[in-house]
């Protein structure tokens, strides 16, 4: 019998969801499970390596259950996760010595500004395209050497393995066997030099990380080993390259944001590691037939987030649907912005110290212009980093690919596409994440023959083009800035 579908498990920082596709790239059975978020002190954020290992099995044999399918009607497993959490587990015993330090954890802060201090920033960037951030995982995996009794002594001794969110799956996965990760989740890390393509021994020497500990880093599309019910893994792929792939990104120029939780917009820039000029990242798009694509990454760490703030903290609405309607009850926001750097401002101002504030508001102002400026405030984030990916790649972009749970909102999607002045490209199946890790696991094994079949895969729901004349939108940005500008270096 031919095996006739691919399974992608896409490991998130909320839930774990498992996600099977036929031939045609069609979504046939989701499975999904939320798991327990652990914030032990204020900044810190901890997952139970044990639950994510258990969530995402468990998700697995729910989709095929979905869609009555046995493990021997699946061609490949594609693993696409949250990326930069950090763990740690024994090499015999196969338990984790700490629990998972997620990318969210700010516990590393004081250790990034004393490298800062000592001056090597300029050094890791120059290297693996990141900045000295609590948000990467060198400074968490020193964390967990530095603080965890015997942990170091063991490490040295050989006898702990690192993983990110993929390979601590990809170990569980193979009975135990296969230690290794791929380019991209590697280039996430503060330890891979993502031109050389490879560990790096300086970095790996100021961090003081044993090398024995660190997963083999193989291409994104590949096999990695075969799962113990025999399926072979053939791709692995942080989340938001996942979703590059999945929204077939494949040249240079190309751009898609993803609207969850945080917006995350990346840009592909072929076979170039274009060095940002505008605070973006530079980073593997993915790694095929050893050749590393690269990408410039911006990240937003208040996206989708905003609107679920209105909904459960501030109770100004029911739903997210709600917010929608409220916001289209008005014609614009009657100049008030909302700029929410509840946790500082990510890309591109990197403000650890900026707090969300609100301005411009009058006697007027009322909640249909609080979501209103809510969902603008996403969109103008958006814009700045599209602006940034502009100047720094030279390339205009040609349209946006867009995803993630923020999408619904067609409001958000119109303002993007008059910010932008280009077209946002709306798709039918918003699981780009999980499908860009179908594809990559289904062409290393000849599922899908090349990208051009993949790029047949993807169906257009809805294309939003500009509406309105850039001279009307160029004071609505310059308002934005002013506002992003006041609530800056709020805290000290
Ligand atoms: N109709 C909508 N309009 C605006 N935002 C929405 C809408 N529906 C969902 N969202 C937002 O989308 C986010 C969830 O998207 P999702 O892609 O599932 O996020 P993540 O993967 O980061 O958990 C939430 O923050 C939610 O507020
Ligand atoms: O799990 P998500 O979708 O919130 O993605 C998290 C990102 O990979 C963090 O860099």
């Amino acid at each position: 019998m031919p095996r006739t579908h691919i399974l992608a498990l896409d490991q998130g920082t909320t839930s774990s969801r498992a996600v099977v596709f036929d031939h045609e790239g069609h979504p046939v059975a989701v499975g999904q499970r939320e798991f327990p978020q652990q914030y032990p002190r204020p900044g810190w954020v901890e997952h139970d390596p044990l639950a994510i290992w258990a969530s995402q099995w468990s998700t697995a044999v729910e989709a095929l259950g979905k869609a009555d399918l046995v493990a021997e009607d699946v061609a490949a497993i594609g693993i696409t996760n949250q990326r930069e959490t950090t763990l740690v587990w024994e090499r015999d015993s196969g338990r984790p010595v700490y629990p998972a330090i997620v990318w969210q954890d700010r516990r590393t802060a004081d250790d990034c500004a004393r490298l800062k201090a000592d001056s090597v920033e300029s050094l890791f960037t120059a290297k693996t395209g990141l900045r000295l951030d609590p948000y990467f995982s060198g400074t968490k995996l020193r964390w967990i050497l530095d603080n965890v009794e015997g942990a170091r002594a063991k490490a040295e001794a050989g006898k702990l393995m690192f993983g990110t969110v993929d390979s601590w799956l990809l170990w569980r996965l193979t009975g135990r066997t296969v230690h290794a990760t791929d380019a991209t989740n590697a280039s996430r890390t503060l330890l891979y030099n993502i031109h050389r393509g490879d560990w790096d021994d300086e970095l790996l020497g100021i961090l003081g990380i044993p090398r024995s500990m660190l997963p083999e880093v193989k291409d994104s599309s590949g096999v990695f080993g075969e799962s113990m019910e025999g399926i072979p893994i053939g791709g692995i792929a942080g989340d938001q390259h996942a979703a590059l792939f999945g929204q077939g990104c494949f040249s240079p120029g190309m751009a898609k944001n993803t609207y969850g939780t945080g917006c995350f917009m990346l840009m592909h820039t072929g076979d170039e590691a274009v060095t940002s000029r505008n605070n973006l990242l530079t980073t593997v798009a993915w790694q095929i037939g050893g050749k590393r694509e690269y990408a410039l990454e911006g990240s937003v760490f208040i996206g989708g987030a905003l609107i679920q703030w209105l909904r459960d903290e501030l109770q100004l609405v029911r739903s997210a649907e709600e917010c929608n309607q409220l916001a289209a009850s008005v014609p614009d926001s009657g100049g008030m912005y909302l700029v929410p750097a509840f946790a500082g401002l990510g890309a591109p101002y990197w403000d650890p110290y900026a707090r969300g504030a609100a301005f411009g508001m009058s006697r007027g102002t009322n909640r249909a212009h609080f979501c209103r400026a809510a969902l603008e405030a996403i969109a103008y984030q958006s814009a700045e980093l599209a602006e940034c990916m502009v100047r720094d790649s030279g390339i205009d972009l040609k349209d946006l690919r867009v995803d993630g749970g923020a999408v619904r909102s067609d409001l958000l999607m119109q303002f993007q596409a008059d910010l932008l002045g280009v077209d946002v490209v709306r798709p039918k199946d918003i699981e780009s994440t999980a499908a860009g890790a179908a594809f990559l696991a289904g062409l290393a094994i000849g599922f899908w023959k090349d990208r051009d079949e993949i790029q047949r895969c993807r169906e257009v729901e809805r294309v939003f083009s500009p509406q309105r004349p850039g001279s009307e939108m160029v004071p609505l940005l310059a308002g934005w800035r002013k506002a992003v500008e006041r609530s800056g270096a709020w805290e000290s």
